[in-house]
């Protein structure tokens, strides 16, 4: 699948101009990862990814053709898990899950449900009501439902959230495994979600795009504005520290700055050190 994005903006009715001009090429077998800040514009881009808005200008096209010309076949070869979603809660798991395949139009609803229901580690808690999950659990009854019918996309917006480290290592690998055939996209705030398993980097702040590239390029980017020095009783305000940990020799900090101070040990960069210089010259 390829989705092309051309010149993208949306503003909302209020006024609020989210995304501005953004053009992006995305193409089947690949893992992508979003960052941004909060309010940057990553739920903007996927809800017009689903179909589930109206762009303001600019053009969408999965496989040369616009969404909204071929909207319900397009959308039968989606998966999405919006950020805030609404379960069910008196059905139980399984209950919910058939509800889904059916609203999907899937033929064979029982055998989709429990290929995702094993997918996502839940068929000892098939019968239970939605109600009765944990946080993690019900996040993954919502990736289960974004995976029914083996879509070809796969959209996730902030697929990890809630979850404890030994699940979001289960979800990266299973997102890593989905992106070997299809498209997926996923959003996040945690920097180890995109390093371990996405081969594309796009970054997004104040609605445009600051990089898109492999987590390597922009680590690389990032080289040679990367220091760590002993804390200084005078504050440096051209220095963006990154980290600071007390130790026996005292206080070690990390930072990033356009310009390195003599006195700071250059370092190499981390993806989140790249990242956090990025958008503190986007600041600027
Ligand atoms: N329905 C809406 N009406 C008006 N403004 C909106 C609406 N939805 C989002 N916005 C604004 O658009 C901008 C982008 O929001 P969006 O939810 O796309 O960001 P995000 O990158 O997904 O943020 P987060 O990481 O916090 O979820 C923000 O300033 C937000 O307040």
């Amino acid at each position: 699948m390829k989705i092309s994005i051309n010149s993208l903006s949306m503003t909302y009715p209020n006024g609020k101009q989210a995304l501005q001009d953004i053009s992006l090429e995305l193409e089947s077998p690949s893992l992508v990862g979003l960052l941004g800040p909060n309010g940057a514009g990553k739920s903007t881009l996927m809800k017009l990814l689903v179909a589930g808005l109206t762009e303001s200008a600019g053009t969408i096209l999965a496989d040369g053709a616009p969404l909204r010309k071929n909207e319900t076949a397009y959308k039968r070869r989606l998966g999405y898990l919006p950020q805030s979603f609404g379960l069910y809660d008196e059905l139980t798991v399984e209950r919910f899950l058939e509800y889904m395949a059916a609203l999907k139009g899937l033929h064979d609803q029982k055998k989709a449900v429990q290929a995702v229901l094993s997918d996502v580690n839940l068929e000892e808690k098939r019968r239970a009501r939605i109600r009765t999950l944990s946080g993690g659990q019900r996040q993954r009854v919502g990736i289960a439902q974004a995976l029914l019918g083996e879509p070809r996309f796969l959209i996730f917006d902030e697929p990890t959230v809630g979850l404890d480290p030994e699940e979001r290592i289960h979800f990266r690998n299973l997102f890593s495994r989905a992106a070997q055939d299809k498209l997926v996209l996923l959003s996040t705030h945690i920097i180890e979600d995109v390093q371990s398993v996405c081969n594309r980097l796009i970054v997004i702040h104040h609605g445009r795009i600051r990089f898109s590239g492999t987590p390597q390029e922009l680590i690389r980017m990032t080289r040679g504005h990367v220091c760590t020095f002993s804390e200084r009783p005078e504050e440096d305000a051209a220095l963006h520290i990154t980290a600071r940990v007390n130790t026996a020799d005292g206080v070690q900090c990390r930072a990033v700055a356009r310009t390195l101070p003599a006195y700071a040990q250059p370092a190499e960069p981390t993806l989140e050190d790249a990242y956090l210089y990025l958008i503190e010259e986007a600041e600027t």
